[in-house]
């Protein structure tokens, strides 16, 4: 079987507009892999292209050359619904930070990726109820909009609506960040079992030990910086 995500020698330059248009080359030859039950870190010094590369494979930012998959999804090339698509059914993102809904119910807010996925509404909700107790999310919550919780509590909640759905696919961007050491060891539990399920994993972890704990590999993106005109 082919690796769940397979990156070939992608490029990324970008144009600053209202910059007199410069061009800045941010990526040449990058390469990866990522089977299923895997986990890769991305390493790299600050600006080396981590998260430029996340984008891309997440197809926020578009590749300039090269080849990104993702399961079936030719990400680079592909059409804005077969992003949304993807982003529905095949890859999920777990960044730091909520976006806010207004006026949703934290139990919809964590239900809604199984919903969209095309999981019924009982099993979106028991998958919320179970990664909000997991995550340490008071009951007495669970019916209010997160708009008026404290940061670390809509991190929590943010990252039981990353997991609800069973992604085959996932990007983590600093999953641990902040979190204090009971829900830190959650999270990595959380990632251990999407990997067990056979979930292809690509993280961005500062924290070295989670790092050290969850990931099988480590890809230093300084290797794909194409060399700068001094
Ligand atoms: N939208 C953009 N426009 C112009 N340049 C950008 C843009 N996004 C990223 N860059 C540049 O691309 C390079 C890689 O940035 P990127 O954010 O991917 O690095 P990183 O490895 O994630 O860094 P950090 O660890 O600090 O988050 C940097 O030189 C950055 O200035």
């Amino acid at each position: 079987m082919e690796a769940m995500i397979r990156v070939s020698d992608v490029s990324k330059s970008f144009v600053l507009h209202n910059q007199g248009g410069a061009v800045i080359p941010v990526m040449a030859g990058a390469a990866l892999s990522v089977e299923r039950g895997e986990c890769v870190a991305l390493v790299g010094d600050s600006g080396a292209g981590k998260s430029t590369l996340m984008r891309m494979l997440y197809g926020n930012y578009l590749a300039n050359g090269g080849r990104i998959v993702v399961g079936d999804v030719e990400v680079s090339g592909a059409e804005p619904r077969e992003i949304l698509a993807m982003r529905r059914e095949v890859l999920g993102y777990v960044s730091q930070f909520l976006r806010v809904v207004p006026r949703v119910p934290t139990l919809e807010v964590v239900a809604e990726p199984v919903w969209a996925a095309g999981g019924s509404r009982a099993e979106g909700e028991a998958r919320a109820r179970d990664l909000l107790a997991r995550l340490n999310v008071p009951e007495r919550l669970w019916s209010l909009s997160p708009t008026t919780f404290s940061g670390g509590e809509q991190q929590r909640v943010n990252i039981a609506r990353g997991f609800a759905h069973e992604f085959p696919a996932m990007l983590l961007d600093e999953p641990t960040a902040s979190l204090d050491a009971t829900n830190r060891a959650v999270v990595l539990g959380l990632i251990e079992e999407a990997k067990a399920r056979g979930a292809a994993i690509v993280g961005i972890f500062h924290d070295a030990e989670a790092r050290a704990q969850v990931c099988d590999r480590e890809i230093d993106v300084s290797g794909f910086t194409p060399e700068r005109a001094a």
